[in-house]
């Protein structure tokens, strides 16, 4: 099946300031794809790219299959996406009016506005704000009415900038729900998150980026630091790393790659800590148990282990994992 995306040899600038440094990234047909990372990484830039809104100054991409070279496709392209930006702006008026002119500028016949305004409006559970001024919007509805906008159009990918940022309980668990529907509708949705266990937790698909660039790992047990001689100090810790390494700031281990036991372990493995279990919750059919162990550990266990360990929370544990199992950026 042809990628949703594909980018090739991207850099992105905002005047001299290089903002993304992409050599190659696809988007899958299809999918929730999370893109994480912490504020500042990249996340906004490669959304708006996504939705056309801005162009790289180098490199290519190209969306099923059609690789975007003029104004007029960029232009055309745009009606095809949805975006919710992080902090969405609305046109004086009220919920309603802001809704017809999306479906005014996708020339859709007036005749059908009403029926798709409240069709969107009741799918999000927000056919209450129908009439009321956008200027008086609190942060979770304004959110809810821009979502509203994204979607009216029906579009072929949506693309929501940290969507999660201003909704108490009730409303992140509605955004949640809605977007496990979404995929159930094998439309594409796309969306960004700091929030990497939210991030993991809804999406098929996960894109992580540190410092404007792709990384291979799941940013779960990231630590930043210092590398001396094999010795990654994070200022809380030493971690023993092994093979050609040079100058990396950042570690960081597959929760998976924990090993927990009672008492330290006598064999080769080179990290070994003591520490005390802040948490224990259940993940996607596993257990994630949360170490304080200098730094905090998160470690996805299966039930079995659990039992066996016999668990509890406070109970003091050692994390032990072994340094070919530490990715190194
Ligand atoms: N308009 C701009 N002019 C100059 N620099 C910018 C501009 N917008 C973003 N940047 C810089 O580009 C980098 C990437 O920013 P971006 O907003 O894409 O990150 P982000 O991951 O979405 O961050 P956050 O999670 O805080 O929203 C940051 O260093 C940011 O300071």
């Amino acid at each position: 099946m042809t990628d949703l995306y594909r980018l090739n040899d991207i850099r992105f600038l905002y005047v001299d300031k290089v903002a993304l440094t992409l050599p190659s990234l696809s988007v899958k047909t299809g999918k929730i794809t999370a893109l994480i990372g912490p504020n500042g990484c990249g996340k906004s830039t490669l959304l708006n790219m996504l939705a056309f809104l801005d162009s790289p100054q180098q490199g290519s991409i190209n969306f099923k299959g059609e690789t975007v070279r003029t104004k007029k496709q960029l232009q055309a392209l745009r009606k095809r996406v949805g975006l919710l930006t992080q902090k969405p702006y609305m046109l004086r008026g009220t919920v309603a009016d802001n809704l017809k002119l999306a479906l005014k500028l996708h020339s859709v016949p007036k005749l059908l506005w009403q029926n798709k305004i409240n069709e969107v409006l009741n799918r999000l559970d927000a056919i209450h704000l129908l009439n009321q001024q956008a200027n008086t919007l609190s942060g979770g509805q304004l959110q809810k009415a821009a979502l509203a906008r994204a979607l009216i159009n029906d579009p072929e990918v949506l693309l929501l900038d940290e969507p999660f940022s201003y909704l108490d309980q009730a409303a992140n668990n509605m955004l949640e729900e809605f977007i496990q529907d979404y995929s159930a509708s094998t439309r594409n949705l796309i969306f960004s998150t700091h929030n990497r266990l939210q991030g993991l937790a809804l999406a098929d698909e996960v894109i992580t980026l540190i410092n404007g660039s792709q990384v291979q790992t799941p940013l779960l047990n990231l630590f930043h630091g210092h590398l001396d001689n094999h010795i990654f100090n994070t200022g809380k810790l030493s971690v023993v790393l092994t093979g050609d390494i040079e100058g990396c700031r950042h570690i960081s281990i597959d929760p998976h790659e924990i090993v927990l036991s009672k008492e330290p372990f006598c064999s080769s493995i080179r990290n070994q800590y003591p520490g005390r279990v802040t948490s224990i919750s259940e993940e996607m059919g596993k257990v994630r148990v949360n170490i304080s162990a200098g730094e905090i550990f998160q470690a996805l266990i299966t039930f079995e282990a659990l039992h066996d360990l016999k668990l509890q929370l406070g109970d003091e544990v050692w994390v032990n994992f072994k340094s070919n199992s530490i990715v190194t950026f």
